[in-house]
């Protein structure tokens, strides 16, 4: 299928199933599933635990092949998308210094080194550029891997629970970065969230997974300009409907 217009990513009758190793039964998480994301728009999947959003998350990365259905992911070239994904855990390369973490990925991506410096400065961490993952603090280890997925300037941008695993304060700070990050160049994004404010608070629209199989609960478009505020009265809103959503 050709995509048109804006669309970067185009999700239609996906389904998965996997199945338990101890019994074999079947645990069908994706049944005719269907989502598309436009350029510059984020899109948050939020839902409980179990209900399939890495899955999904996993399915759009190319990392886990649907049973059916269709994954259409085009980048700003009209090739396949530049990926940047961050992870629940930062997942860094502990021999290699956060500088070298950076410019690795941005090597692998054909780009020149050099930038690496730039983005983790903007991230905050000018001053730990040489400092090796095992002596930085959970939160600098997660600001490398934003940095990371930034760094390469990618047309899609996947992020699975990115600030789960962190203290709420640390968490706050880097859902406020990564709004500043996302504010100086929007693209396409997927963020996997179990955290509805967080979901209010970063996407353009937020969709609520629900069920197994896991289906479409309830849709919500978030009409507020960047950057927003956590304090914001609309969003805490947003999040109390989704809270019920899931209850
Ligand atoms: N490789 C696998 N083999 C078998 N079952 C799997 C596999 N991966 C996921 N599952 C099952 O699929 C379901 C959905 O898992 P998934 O990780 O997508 O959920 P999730 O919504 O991201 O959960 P959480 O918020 O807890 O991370 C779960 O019941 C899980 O046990």
């Amino acid at each position: 299928m050709t995509l048109t217009g804006s669309t970067r990513v185009h999700l239609s009758g996906l389904s998965k199933t996997f199945h338990d190793p101890r019994d074999g039964r079947a645990r069908p998480v994706l049944r005719d599933f269907a989502l598309d994301l436009a350029a510059g728009e984020l899109v948050a999947v939020v839902g409980a635990s179990g209900t399939g959003k890495s899955t999904l998350l996993h399915v759009v990365a190319g990392l886990v092949p649907p049973d059916a259905g269709e994954v259409s992911t085009v980048g700003a070239d009209g090739g396949p998308p530049r990926l940047g994904m961050v992870f629940q855990q930062p997942r860094l390369l502990d021999w290699c210094t956060a500088r070298q973490n950076v410019v690795l990925a941005l090597e692998a991506a054909g780009l020149p080194g050099g930038g690496a410096d730039e983005v983790l400065a903007a991230v905050g961490l000018a001053d730990h550029a040489d400092a090796f993952p095992t002596t930085l603090s959970g939160g600098q280890r997660q600001r490398v891997a934003v940095a990371r997925a930034f760094a390469i300037e990618p047309d899609l941008l996947l992020l699975d629970e990115p600030f789960s695993a962190l203290d709420e304060i640390t968490a706050r700070r880097l859902r406020l970065l990564l709004q500043e990050l996302w504010m100086a160049r929007p693209r396409a994004g997927l963020l996997v969230t179990h955290n509805p404010l967080e979901a209010a608070l970063l996407a353009d629209r937020v969709v609520v997974l629900a069920g197994s199989p896991a289906r479409v609960a309830a849709e919500y478009r978030v009409d507020r300009s960047r950057p927003r505020s956590p304090e914001d009265p609309l969003l805490f809103d947003l999040h109390t409907r989704i809270v019920a959503d899931l209850a």
